[in-house]
């Protein structure tokens, strides 16, 4: 599958971005936070000139609500960047993962102490999944592949691609990066599966037959480069423009900072700063944060040691993951089976909808009965059908 672009003059529907959810029934906390857009509306949808805003107040006064809502972004910087632990070896999972390799253990507490072993539990889950139509969301980064220092660098080993081609041969599958959709395809290679990339605002999917998509403006039917008809949706292509704007501000106004490297994803820019000393995670901080005071329509979500540059639009994983499933004519069934797996937080935005909106809008009627593992690291998290 390879590169394609949508050119279409259609406005997004998806212009309201969703409130995030503080605390969900996982006990996940969202780290949606902070918004820049909603406070400065007046702002020009305008890089920064040079290395200063062109308003002039990078540097805040003391006790500037800037400063407030700066210090809430430092926060979160650190509190998605401990330390560094080695993992244990010999797991199930780990066999799949490179053995040369440290992985990180940035994960959420409340998970890491509350759910089992998706290791432990498979024989339960693959009888709960029997005779059901199952359907395989993959995240990326620290799931299929290790968290590594150069993101250029994040590999999947060979037994972890071809465990999951034999899924893809199996069934419906599909990868939701938050990097661009044809850099997680370069990455796993694999024609046979679907991709979202951008967080879920590229999305190369299965044709789509119903009505659903009639009224999805910058979605259209076509075909890939092996001749399968597909449908492409991009929600968010009129910041394409901004993005790329926003992405050479801020690869300017971070060259200075050893360590520090932007990339541009598209319909989304992820600003690294895990090679950079902790003393100046500050300034990475500000200054990004400084360049959104003049970008209403774009907001930054904290991964691991990366700020994610996305527009203000209600479109996430989650939606894709929605999106997906209606695609494939599989949303809406009791006899549907979706398994998840992700480890970071832009995760949560799909375990949201899965496990919220579906299951407490159809559990009573038995339908949807979602359960949470973890894995052998408990690092990555898988959701699925409760295996009883
Ligand atoms: O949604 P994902 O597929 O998990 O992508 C999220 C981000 O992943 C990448 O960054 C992360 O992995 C890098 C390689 O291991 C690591 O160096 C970095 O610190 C992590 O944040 C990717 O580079 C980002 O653009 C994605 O947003």
């Amino acid at each position: 599958m390879g590169p394609m672009d949508l050119n279409s003059s259609h406005v997004s529907p998806v212009l309201t971005d969703s409130v995030p959810v503080n605390k969900s029934r996982l006990g996940i906390h969202s780290s949606l936070l902070p918004y820049n857009s909603q406070q400065d509306s007046s702002s020009p949808l305008s890089p920064a000139a040079g290395k200063l805003s062109r308003t002039g107040s990078r540097k805040s006064a003391a006790g500037n609500i800037d400063d407030v809502r700066f210090n809430g972004w430092l926060d979160a910087m650190k509190a998605s960047s401990p330390p560094r632990k080695k993992i244990l070896k010999g797991s199930v999972i780990n066999t799949l993962l490179p053995s040369n390799i440290e992985y990180d253990n940035e994960d959420y507490p409340s998970l890491t102490d509350d759910y089992p072993s998706a290791i432990g539990c498979f024989g339960k889950i693959i009888g709960r999944a029997k005779n059901k139509n199952v359907a395989v969301f993959l995240d990326y980064d620290g799931t299929l592949s290790p968290i590594v220092d150069d993101p250029d660098c994040a590999f999947m080993s060979d037994p972890m691609r071809e465990t999951v081609e034999s899924v893809g041969r199996c069934f419906p599958t599909a990868i939701i990066s938050g990097r661009s959709r044809d850099n997680v395809y370069d990455l796993v290679k694999l024609t046979e599966l679907y991709y979202a990339g951008s967080h879920g605002m590229d999305i190369i999917g299965p044709l789509r037959h119903n009505n659903v998509s009639s009224n999805l403006p910058n979605c259209v039917n076509s075909t890939d480069h092996q001749g399968n008809q597909i449908t492409l949706f991009q929600p968010a292509t009129q910041f394409l423009p901004i993005i790329d704007e926003v992405f050479r501000t801020l690869v300017e106004i971070t060259k200075d900072i050893r360590g520090a490297k932007v990339e541009n994803h598209k319909f989304c820019v992820s600003v690294h700063y895990r090679n950079v000393e902790e003393n100046n995670w500050t300034t990475i901080g500000q200054r990004v944060h400084d360049v959104l005071k003049n970008y209403p329509g774009l907001r930054s979500t904290h991964g691991r040691k990366v700020l994610e540059i996305r527009p203000v639009i209600d479109w996430d994983k989650g939606k894709a993951v929605q999106f997906l499933l209606e695609s494939l004519d599989l949303n809406d069934k009791d006899d549907v089976f979706p398994i998840y797996i992700g480890d970071d937080k832009t995760d949560e935005d799909a375990f949201k909808w899965l496990y919220i909106n579906v299951d407490s809008a159809r559990n009573q009627s038995g339908m949807w009965d979602f359960g949470v593992f973890g894995d052998e690291r408990k690092q990555c998290f898988v959701l699925c059908k409760r295996p009883q």
